[in-house]
């Protein structure tokens, strides 16, 4: 049995970033990374243009100008002004060549067709020159820069309206159990509702990975060496809940072992969690989480997680940890480190009631999971504790 920390090492060791590429709208890029760099079609801004409400002047030797015309946002025309003339122009819109500055409009004295600028400008004063963000043929965004609502934006505005990302991972995601039944059956005695695959699926879904397929699968070894195979052969990452554990009806185990998915780790000091199994079979990354929905969940988050952003291309990997002042106390029983679930305002984290990896309900309520070392045996009210934060 390993480490927590070492199982998260191996993980991140395993993980690696997915290279194929697709082209996507873009309006339906975000979150994903470029996969080539984008250059420019044009100069931005494409002319040169005013940063503010008030005149454009070609400027002299003196405070006072003969106002000539007018241009507006859109306007196309271009004015052609002599030394001392000046042009009403407002934010956004283009300066005419012949305009050597702006000034803004609270700074100038309007006496119809003459107009006084309060001080002399340097040149360019309040003009946005052509090219100053981007300059047409060059680098916009480098490859791997990850689209933010702001790269979107700014792409857009260079007019580029797809572009080249790494792919997201096709994931599986397997339930096992002859106890498993759907939503909407009747409830027979020793039966129960089979729960983990959408919540393992609305994980995804909240991190934004969309292209999930589930599978179910009874506890029939042969059954489940042939779904695996299907599976593991057709996805990036799979991701398979209960049958891991050691009763003689858990064939998952047996199975990743006959399709030759070789185990990276199996069984981690930690509660709850602690059958988890982490393995590859040539690119493709296998949890098999244990089926107890709390601890799938957790798992998920621990470890799952990491393989995620790693296939991403992102360099933070792990969920955000933080410290915190415990709201609770906590008697921790057993020697494995355990994860907590819990409430966290900011400064503070209430230990909820109800940790046992078969309830859900206490992780309905947390945004955050307390993690208690191993040499910990009690948490009291004010002790400073780890916290990581749930998405
Ligand atoms: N003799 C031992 N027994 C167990 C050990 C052990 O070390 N020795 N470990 C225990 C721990 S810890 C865990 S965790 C569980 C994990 O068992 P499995 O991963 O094999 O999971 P199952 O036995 O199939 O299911 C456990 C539990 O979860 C329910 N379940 C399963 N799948 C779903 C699902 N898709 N939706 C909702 N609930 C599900 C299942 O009915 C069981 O109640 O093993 C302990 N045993
Ligand atoms: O590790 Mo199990 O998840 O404690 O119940």
């Amino acid at each position: 049995m390993i480490s927590i920390s070492e199982a998260i090492s191996i993980v991140k060791q395993h993980g690696k970033p997915l290279l194929k590429t697709t082209i996507k709208p873009i309006e339906k890029a975000g979150g994903y990374k470029l996969a080539e760099d984008v250059i420019s079609p044009i100069n931005m801004p494409p002319f040169r243009q005013s940063a503010m409400d008030g005149y454009a002047l070609n400027l002299h030797d003196n405070l006072s100008y003969q106002l000539i015309g007018e241009v507006k946002a859109g306007d196309t025309h271009q004015p052609v002004l002599q030394k001392g003339d000046a042009v009403r122009i407002f934010t956004g819109a283009p300066v005419p060549e012949t305009a050597n500055a702006v000034m803004m409009q609270e700074k100038v004295i309007n006496a119809g067709t003459k107009i006084t600028i309060d001080h002399q400008l340097d040149l360019e004063h309040n003009i946005r020159p052509l090219g100053e963000q981007v300059k047409a043929g060059t680098v916009a965004l480098k490859k791997d820069t990850k689209l933010t609502p702001a790269a979107i934006g700014f792409l857009t505005s260079l007019g580029i309206s797809t572009v080249m990302v790494y792919k997201k991972p096709t994931i599986a995601i397997v339930t096992t159990g002859n106890e498993l039944i759907e939503p909407g059956q009747h409830l027979d005695y020793g039966k129960i509702y089979e729960s983990n695959s959408k919540m393992l699926l609305s994980a995804l879904y909240q991190l934004k990975y969309y292209d999930v397929t589930i599978f179910k699968v009874e506890d029939d070894y042969k059954k489940t060496v042939a779904q695996l195979n299907t599976v593991i052969n057709t996805n990036d990452l799979v991701l398979i809940t209960g049958g891991i554990s050691v009763g003689d009806y858990d064939f998952v185990g047996k199975a990743l072992n006959e399709l030759q998915v070789k185990e990276l780790f199996y069984k981690v000091k930690q509660k709850p969690g602690k059958p988890l199994f982490y393995g590859k079979k040539h690119h493709t990354h296998v949890f098999a989480l244990p089926g107890n929905p709390a601890a799938a969940l957790s798992c998920f988050y621990i470890y799952v997680y990491i393989t995620l952003q790693k296939m991403m291309h992102h360099h933070q990997t792990e969920l955000p940890k933080t410290k915190a002042i415990s709201a609770s106390n906590f008697i921790k029983r057993g020697d494995r480190p355990q994860f907590l679930k819990g409430i966290f305002d900011g400064d503070c984290v209430d230990i909820l009631d109800g940790q046992n990896s078969s309830m859900l309900q206490t992780f309905a309520l947390a945004n955050a999971l307390v993690l208690v070392p191993a040499e910990i045996e009690t948490i009291e009210i004010k002790d400073l504790v780890d916290v990581i934060l749930l998405p």
